[in-house]
């Protein structure tokens, strides 16, 4: 079973392209719905979330606060940091279990693995090659405000606090371009997938 991990900063369009691998039947592991699931109400995570930044964060209900959250860590890279050290390990371990049952079912050929942080967070050595979403800086800027209602300021903290596009290319297997329309993204993706599988 071949792994190929799908990044690209904040907003590049990681979840859009993840959308046209799964139709054509292309399981793909998400570390966004990971890094969720392990601060869960009754994760360990979470308490040390709590230990660390204070109750502040969490809603009445007892779960996190991930707009308040991400409004105190995008802004200070010390917070983040320490966000990250809570984190990070216990996304890594269950995204390796995932892929370890995936080829264990061993009923996929292909299986992509959705992380923005997949370069930052040392995660290159569980996929057999990398497709990178590039976007340019002012549409990626427009896209990330108006999805996340963010002023101009948060989105660009949000960028800035990854690995520069740039300097993603390097790892990068294959490059494909968000620039433009969703169906020039669509174009380009099932041009590499036949690519695979010819
Ligand atoms: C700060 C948090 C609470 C904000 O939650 P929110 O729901 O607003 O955003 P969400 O989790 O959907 O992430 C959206 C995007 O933000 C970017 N992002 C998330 N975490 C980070 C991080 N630690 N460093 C840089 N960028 C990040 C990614 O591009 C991600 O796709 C949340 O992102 C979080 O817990 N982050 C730490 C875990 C992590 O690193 N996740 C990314 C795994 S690839
Ligand atoms: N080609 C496109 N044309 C117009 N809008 C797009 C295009 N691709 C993605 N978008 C929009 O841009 C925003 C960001 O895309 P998406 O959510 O797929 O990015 P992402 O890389 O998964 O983000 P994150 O890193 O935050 O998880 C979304 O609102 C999406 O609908």
């Amino acid at each position: 079973m071949k792994v190929i991990g799908l990044t690209g900063g904040i907003a590049s369009g990681k979840s859009t392209a993840s959308a046209i691998i799964k139709k054509f039947g292309i399981p793909v592991i998400d570390a966004d719905l990971i890094a969720r699931e392990i601060v869960d109400v009754g994760q360990p995570a979470l308490d040390e979330i709590v230990g660390y930044f204070g109750k502040e964060v969490l809603n009445p209900d007892g779960t996190l606060n991930r707009k308040l959250l991400g409004s105190i860590v995008f802004s200070d890279s010390k917070k983040l940091e320490i966000l990250n050290h809570i984190t990070h390990r216990r996304i890594i371990e269950r995204i390796e279990n995932k892929i370890a049952m995936c080829k264990e079912r061993g009923d996929h050929p292909i299986v992509f693995l959705d992380a923005a942080l997949l370069i930052e967070m040392n995660m290159r050595k569980l996929v057999d090659e990398i497709w990178l979403i590039s976007v340019e800086h002012d549409i990626q800027l427009k896209r990330l405000m108006k999805r996340d209602g963010l002023s101009i300021t948060e989105a660009e903290n949000r960028i800035h606090s990854q690995m520069p596009l740039e300097e993603k290319k390097k790892y990068a297997d294959v490059i494909i371009d968000n620039s433009k329309d969703y169906h020039h993204l669509e174009k380009q993706i099932e041009g590499h997938l036949m690519g695979i599988h010819s």
